[in-house]
């Protein structure tokens, strides 16, 4: 007997449904790196807050060209000249020093020829009233959203808060993660291996995975196939998101599933019409997320980049977890393609796309190769050589 696969778009909301945006704080601006706004930021200031010079040279008035002009005065960034400026008269101005009262251009010194006090103009001149002055509010002003809600801090929207008077932000408490591996077979990276046992690598790959998410990764280890340690194991767990590799199948030793609903967890689905990943199941544990990977690497790698990676965001308060793709040119025909989402994984090479010859979904050295996943949908028809295909780009 067998279930109905459930496809990918739909696999996501469902699992992308299950998930609330974590309680909010506010941090130290430096700690806000990669998290999402919380709330719309909204400018407290204006930028710039008076008008500025651009340049070196001298603040003057645009009607009093060609000059000659009497120096008066010097204007730098935090030493304003503040005394009103006449006709005939300059400062001596630098760049990002707020412009005097009275004047409303700036001449380049490069155009200037200086005699003691006096100004001569030695070149064109600036061409307009308002030449290399930055008017205030150029930037931003006071009231402006300079971030919405739900956007990434990256380091220009973080310098975009602090210039916008803010010296902390409103973030989402990062998700925190438990990482389970499961099987007999497997012990840690770096054991001696007795016949039988495999290194445990899907740990590793999955923390690194998301090392550059806002999360806290809570690493339960290695879990045998037994339901008491399962059970014992998931029911202690405190976590947003429980993840655990393997026993997702329907093997004798597919555990996983029977503990987490002896451990009160509601199943949500399981399935999904997607090459490699099918047997991922997705539910809620109490108030954490479980997302159950299927237990070969490359399996659990492309869930995890699917879904895993998007839950975390949508946690953190993300208002956009989708995966990105773009385009690239087929480096070889392909043939069609079945009833699951097929990610292959496949290398750029001199601007062509070329698949792995073998997809086995086992294999972690041609995954080590890849550099994109080739996106095909269910019923594909076969793809000839340079063709335009769908690629999720791999870090
Ligand atoms: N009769 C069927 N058999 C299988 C089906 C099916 O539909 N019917 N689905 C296949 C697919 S597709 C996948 S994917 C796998 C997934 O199985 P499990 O999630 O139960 O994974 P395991 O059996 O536990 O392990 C599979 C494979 O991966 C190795 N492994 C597991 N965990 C790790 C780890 N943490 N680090 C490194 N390697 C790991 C494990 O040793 C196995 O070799 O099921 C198919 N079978
Ligand atoms: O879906 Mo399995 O992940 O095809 O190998």
């Amino acid at each position: 007997m067998t279930t109905p696969l459930l496809p990918v778009a739909e696999a996501y909301a469902r699992l992308l449904a299950l998930a609330a945006p974590a309680a909010i704080e506010r941090v130290a601006l430096q700690d806000a790196a990669g998290r999402w706004a919380a709330e719309d930021i909204i400018a407290r200031r204006t930028q710039p807050e008076t008008d500025l010079s651009a340049m070196d040279g001298y603040a003057i008035r645009h009607a009093d060209l060609p000059g000659p002009w009497r120096v008066v005065g010097e204007s730098a960034a935090g030493h304003p000249h503040d005394t009103k400026i006449e006709t005939g008269q300059a400062v001596r101005i630098f760049t990002g020093a707020a412009l005097p009262p009275g004047t409303d251009t700036v001449m380049v010194q490069e155009e200037a020829r200086r005699d003691g006090d006096m100004l001569y103009l030695d070149g064109e001149g600036p061409g307009h009233r308002g030449r290399n002055v930055r008017p205030r509010g150029l930037d931003f002003s006071q009231g402006d959203r300079l971030i919405a809600a739900g956007e990434r801090l990256s380091p220009a929207r973080l310098a975009l808060a602090a210039v916008g008077g803010h010296g902390d932000l409103p973030v989402r408490r990062p998700a925190r993660v438990a990482i389970a591996a499961t099987g007999d077979e497997l012990v840690p990276p770096g054991s001696e291996l007795r016949p039988g046992q495999l290194p445990e690598s899907n740990g590793t790959m999955l923390a690194a995975l998301i090392a550059d998410l806002p999360c806290d990764v809570i690493d339960l280890g290695i879990l045998p196939d037994s339901s008491a340690d399962l059970e014992r194991a998931f029911g202690g767990v405190d976590a947003d998101i429980l993840v655990t590799t393997g026993g997702a199948s329907v093997g004798d030793h597919d555990l996983v599933r029977p503990a987490l609903e002896a451990c009160g967890a509601n199943i949500d689905f399981w399935r999904i019409a997607l090459r490699p990943g099918k047997p991922m199941m997705a539910g809620t544990m109490r108030d954490t997320v479980v997302l159950g990977l299927p237990g070969n690497p490359v399996s659990a790698f492309v869930t995890a980049t699917l879904f895993l990676r998007p839950l975390i965001a949508a946690i953190g308060g993300a208002n956009d977890t989708t995966p990105r793709t773009t385009v690239a040119t087929l480096g070889e025909d392909l043939p069609a393609n079945g009833e699951r989402t097929d990610y292959m994984r496949a290398a750029r090479i001199d601007g062509a796309v070329h698949a792995a010859a073998i997809q086995d979904s086992s294999m972690q050295r041609t995954l080590a190769r890849a550099d994109c996943l080739i996106v095909r949908a269910p019923h594909d028809p076969p793809r000839a050589k340079g063709d335009s295909v769908e690629i999720l780009p791999l870090a």
